[in-house]
């Protein structure tokens, strides 16, 4: 994805585009430019049937200045647009058509085109070949170049079972093959909803830009009406004003520059966080991300590398060290998930098993409630391995006693970080496998920005309490929760939002799920299943759960730059109103030349200088507008109070010296 912003590719379309906004029945979407319009339309025709033909040049000096600052605004929303629509060319290509390999329930092969695909159908994958929908790996291994949707290159590997089992349309299959059970009717495919976001196609005024427009809105109306009682104020005084003068007066003092700039300042943002390679599935979700109080994160994945790798087997003293790999292997056969497979690498590397496995028996896969998994054998004996305390329960239901040594392995395990799971056969424990997992480096600078931010941080694992505590300490998050369910999870949610806190989660599993859709930002990670996508908001194509910071950081910025910009452009009407008043009374009442401190040429050339510099701040600002002013990790109140000195300040100061400088200029070329 090209970051570049004033692309001659981007900027010519763009230059078309702000005439085609010119439309009156377009314009009437952004009220204050509309305004703005209606002026220039009037001011034409004094143009041409003034009664007084030796002001018909300041006539059209007017008309082109309004129509430009019009044109102006357009650029700024049109070229904001321009990357998303590049963006979403670039994926169209991706999205298309193709042919696919249907299997029915017998397993017969037809060859059908993508489009005739349909929720529920099971297609087959070969090397080589496109995946044709959306879907969920129901059989087979195989790697997949994501780089068409991602943008990154090294292939991902796609299986069966645990949370990497979503694949996407568009993708391809490079090695092996699959066996893919479509989740999505034509239409609705993830690179449909991300052509139609970074479209921008379905682009809805945010809340908080709704409430901004009102407030603006409210502006341009008590200053139309100050504006259009003013002949009544100076005809008292004996002085003539012309409707054009008065337009201009307008133009000058309703919030144009935030007009202008409000929709780019928007759409930018959104467009930040794509290229971030995160798709938003509203403009809300970014707004929502800088408003968040509450961040709750997962331990392993987001916190951690997450691959828990098993690294050592531990008998506990009574027992051979022969019994805890044989056990731990049995437990392990059918076990999918990253942590169950590693395990049975450790033992296939370290130790060569001479006992059989037992063939017979019923597999009982992991599940984050019971955080156990393992075998039901068919001579009756049960085989779990799992968080401590879940299989140290279940020895308990069957009759057994827990050896005071098991809480001494398993809490040094946990000292280090890592996570214990024990290994029993009905009520004996057999001995502790050790999960390693490390801290992804620099997690502490990142939660002590977000505690500079006021985002409280909130670690929640399925973990056990001293592990949880050791990663929580090393990863310095502000508080955590073990041994957490799913439905923890959502309570927990719940409890922050129920006290008037906006909440940010990120997550992959189906588990996830329901917790996803209760926070305000759901960040879910690209190789998550397809039902924790649907229910969060927002979508990592890299899936780095640790990007919901910088999410945050753009939502903030997001926030600060509309803030910061309105500001900007009710404190630069200060300036036009010392170049505007004084102008139009100087005849007339010349005490009023006190106010005239830029000392300007002409009132014609005060009155143009100020509608001038009203205009070309517009372009001028976009940059900003689309970078988004730089962001500090501070207070609200610190934040607030530096954005008033320099876009408040600021914004009053600039003016000042930009009109005098066109004031110059215009006396130079007069
Ligand atoms: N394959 C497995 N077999 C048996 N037990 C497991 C397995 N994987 C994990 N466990 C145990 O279940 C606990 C909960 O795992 P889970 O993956 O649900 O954690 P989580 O809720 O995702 O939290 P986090 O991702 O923050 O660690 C783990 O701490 C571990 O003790
Ligand atoms: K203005
Ligand atoms: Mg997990």
């Amino acid at each position: 994805m090209n970051r570049s912003m004033m692309k001659k590719s981007l900027v010519v379309p763009a230059i078309k585009d702000s005439f085609l906004k010119l439309n009156p029945l377009k314009m009437v979407k952004n009220p204050i430019m509309f305004v703005v319009e209606t002026g220039f339309i009037i001011t034409l025709f004094y143009t041409f049937f003034s009664p007084d033909p030796s002001l018909r040049p300041f006539h059209l000096a007017v008309a082109v200045i309004l129509l430009v600052t019009i044109l102006f605004a357009n650029f700024a929303e049109s070229i904001a647009e321009g990357r998303g629509k590049a963006q979403a060319d670039e994926l169209k290509k991706t999205k298309k058509e193709v042919k696919a390999t249907r299997l029915d329930s017998a397993g017969k092969k037809t060859v059908v085109y993508s489009h005739e695909l349909r929720k529920g159908d099971v297609v087959f994958v070969e090397q080589g070949e496109l995946i044709p929908g959306d879907g969920e790996v129901i059989e087979g291994i195989a790697s997949v170049d994501e780089s068409a949707i991602t943008g990154e290159s090294a292939p991902v590997l796609k299986e069966s079972g645990g949370d990497f089992g979503s694949v996407t349309g568009g993708t391809k299959v490079i090695s092996d093959h699959l066996i893919i059970k479509i989740t999505n009717n034509p239409g609705e495919s993830f690179l449909d909803h991300m052509i139609s976001m970074v479209e921008g196609a379905k682009r809805q005024k945010t809340p908080n830009e709704i409430a901004l427009n009102t407030v603006l809105i409210s502006l341009t109306l008590i200053f139309l009406l100050v504006v259009v009682t003013m002949p009544f104020i100076t005809g008292y005084v004996g002085v003539d004003i012309s409707v054009p003068v008065l337009i201009a007066l307008l133009v000058c003092l309703i919030p144009t520059t935030i007009g202008g700039l409000l929709s780019a300042i928007g759409i930018a943002g959104m467009d930040r966080v794509t290229q971030f390679n995160v798709i938003a599935m509203s403009g809300k979700a970014v707004e929502a991300a800088g408003d968040i109080n509450t961040m709750v994160l997962d331990k392993t994945g987001t916190i951690t590398f997450g691959n828990r790798m098993a690294s050592e087997l531990i008998p506990l003293s009574n027992r051979k060290k022969a019994d805890i790999y044989y056990w731990s292997k049995v437990a392990s056969k059918d076990d999918d998930t990253p942590e169950g497979r590693s395990i049975i690498t450790l033992i296939d590397n370290e130790e060569a098993l001479e006992q059989q496995l037992y063939e017979n028996g019923e597999f009982i896969a992991f599940k984050a409630e019971t955080r156990m998994s393992g075998v039901d054998l068919a001579d009756g004996r049960k085989v779990r391995k799992g968080a401590v305390d879940a299989v140290k329960d279940f020895a308990k239901q069957h009759g057994g006693t827990i050896p005071d040594e098991l809480e001494q392995i398993a809490v040094g395990i946990a000292e280090q970080g890592g996570t214990p799971l024990a290994v029993a056969v009905d009520q004996n424990i057999i001995g502790v496998i050790h999960l390693k997992d490390t801290v992804k480096p620099g997690m502490k600078e990142k939660f002590a920005e977000l505690r500079r931010m006021g985002i409280k941080t909130i670690m929640c694992t399925g973990d056990n309490p001293v592990t949880a505590r050791t990663i929580a300490g090393e990863a310095g998050v502000d508080e955590f929760v073990a041994e957490c369910k799913p439905e923890d999870k959502i309570k927990l949610i719940q409890k922050e939002q129920s006290e008037g806190k906006l909440v940010a989660m990120t997550g992959d599993g189906t588990n996830d799920a329901p917790a996803l859709a209760q926070a305000d930002v759901g960040l879910v990670m690209n190789s998550g299943t397809s039902a924790a996508k649907e229910a969060g908001n927002m979508v990592d194509l890299d899936s780095d759960p640790s990007k919901i910071i910088q999410v945050v950081t753009i939502g903030k910025q997001l926030l600060m730059t509309r803030g910061a910009l309105t500001t900007f452009s009710i404190a630069n009407d200060i300036a036009k109103y010392f170049a505007i008043i004084p102008a139009i009374f100087m005849l007339a009442v010349p005490q009023l030349d006190v106010l005239n401190i830029m000392k300007l040429g002409t009132p014609d050339s005060a009155i143009l200088s100020a509608l001038i510099f009203n205009a070309i701040i517009i372009p001028l600002l976009i940059p900003l507008a689309m970078k988004g002013v730089a962001y500090k990790a501070l207070s609200s109140s610190k934040l607030l109070r530096r954005n008033l000195l320099i876009y408040g300040a600021g914004g009053v100061i600039t003016p000042f010296i930009g009109i005098k400088l066109i004031d110059m200029l215009l006396q130079f070329i007069s």
